[in-house]
């Protein structure tokens, strides 16, 4: 077993790792990398994600492009979709090329670029995109995009989560992954009870969006793996 899995807490740690060479796994469960997920597995064609709300704003007046906004949890004003997983239902997105800025969410891919392979993680694909890593002879990296450079409960509970699937094919890297895996491990079967006492869920739950924190903790619910190809993402 010569590959490793090392977990990054916060985009503002993403510098102290190597990335070359590596995959990457982007996870923002609350709620940028959930909604990617539920956006591919209802039919979006692309997503573009951009980290500067300028360079979003420029897609507004081209053809072709469904926009999405988000800071501090809320849709700027202009753009016609949110961060919430089920705004990307129901057809919304269906063939569609979807460009996304988020609060965290899109930091952290941005600041993965120079891996050779960057994946969109979520409780919502866990298992595919753990199968998909099985697949490939490389070591991966768990980007957590935490809260505006804070770590987070549930990112870190994801890569514990990932951990523990890829542990007997991944030796651990240095010390996160045993305390991602040792977290994830204690609390797995609250789930829910857990996420819904972080911070993070209790600055959402002021914009009345529960639904939103229950369905982001689903496992499984999707056979997705979105790929950054060059500026977007697509699904392999
Ligand atoms: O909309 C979200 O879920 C969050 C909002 S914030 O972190 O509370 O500002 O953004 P995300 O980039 O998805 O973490």
């Amino acid at each position: 077993m010569s590959k490793t899995i090392d977990v990054c807490l916060s985009p503002q740690l993403i510098d102290l790792y190597d990335l070359e060479g590596k995959i990457v796994v982007v996870v923002d469960i609350l709620r940028a990398t959930s909604v990617m997920t539920t956006a591919f597995a209802h039919g979006a064609r692309e997503i573009i994600p951009v980290e500067k709300l300028e360079v979003a704003r420029e897609y507004l007046s081209k053809d072709g492009y469904l926009c999405a906004a988000e800071r501090g949890g809320e849709q700027i004003e202009g753009f016609p979709l949110d961060n919430s997983p089920f705004s990307y239902m129901d057809g919304v997105v269906q063939d569609r090329s979807v460009v996304i800025t988020t609060t965290n969410g899109t930091v952290a891919i941005e600041r993965s670029m120079v891996a050779d392979e960057v994946l969109i993680g979520s409780f919502l694909n866990l298992s595919s995109v753990a199968e998909y890593i099985q697949l490939q002879n490389k070591d991966v990296i768990v980007h957590c995009a935490g809260w505006k450079g804070k770590t987070n409960m549930e990112d870190t509970l994801f890569a514990g989560a990932l951990v523990e699937k890829l542990k007997m094919s991944h030796e651990l890297g240095c010390d996160t992954p045993h305390m991602a895996l040792k977290y994830w491990e204690s609390v797995k079967d609250n789930l829910t009870e857990t996420v819904e006492s972080s911070a993070h869920a209790r600055r959402l739950n002021r914009l009345n969006i529960k639904e939103d924190i229950a369905y982001c903790l689903r496992i499984d619910e999707y056979q997705v793996v979105p790929k950054m190809i060059g500026d977007r993402l697509l699904l392999v």
